[in-house]
């Protein structure tokens, strides 16, 4: 029997991803306070929320599988969400500027037997950045619903000197993991 795969998330970006590997799928919203993940571990803290947003959703039949993820920055010993406003996105991109940061995601794949979950670090290296370029980015909308105030598939890609893991990864899906353990499902 076909499984129906369910993506667990709002975010119009894992969508995306899952889209371009051409996998049917549908999507439910995870409505859950991501605030009570209390953890100075980004590692933990990915992996935690992975499984509460993946355990929101009920599985309706022994076909379905559940896919949700987290996405954080990490940078010297801080973890940046989203920005809540202008100041928290210059402050994240001034700290992120000229140096090196990891982006971890926390995927949870769950279906009625069982339920598996992972994460993946990708390591990001932003170019030294002046206060003009940083200006005019916070001006845009793109920092605001992105962890660490960046989007690297739009505007932010300028900002981005290397990156050691993988891409997708960062964007919010690490699709390539994801697809080789689906294959246990
Ligand atoms: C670093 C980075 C993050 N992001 C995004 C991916 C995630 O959507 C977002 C981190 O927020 P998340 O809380 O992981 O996800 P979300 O609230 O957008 O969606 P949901 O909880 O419903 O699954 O940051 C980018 O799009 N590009 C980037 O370069």
């Amino acid at each position: 029997m076909t499984k129906q795969l369910i993506l667990a998330s709002s975010s119009p970006r894992r969508q995306e991803i899952l889209k371009q590997v051409k996998i049917p799928f549908t999507i439910k919203i995870p409505d859950v306070d991501e605030s009570q993940i209390v953890t100075d571990d980004p590692y933990e803290k990915v992996e935690q929320l992975a499984k509460i947003k993946g355990s929101y959703i009920p599985i309706e039949n022994d076909n379905n599988i559940i896919i949700s993820a987290d996405t954080v920055v990490a940078f010297q010993n801080k973890i940046f969400e989203k920005p809540k406003d202008k100041e928290e996105a210059r402050a994240m991109i001034r700290d992120l500027s000229g140096d090196v940061h990891s982006v971890y995601t926390g995927v949870m794949i769950r279906s009625q037997e069982k339920e598996f979950v992972f994460v993946e670090r990708t390591e990001v290296e932003f170019w030294p950045l002046s206060a003009a370029e940083i200006d005019s980015y916070i001006a845009t909308e793109e920092p605001y619903d992105k962890a660490g105030a960046y989007g690297i598939q739009s505007v932010g890609a300028m900002f981005v000197k290397r990156i050691v893991g993988d891409y997708y990864n960062v964007v919010g899906l690490p699709i390539s993991r994801v697809l080789r353990e689906l294959k246990g499902f």
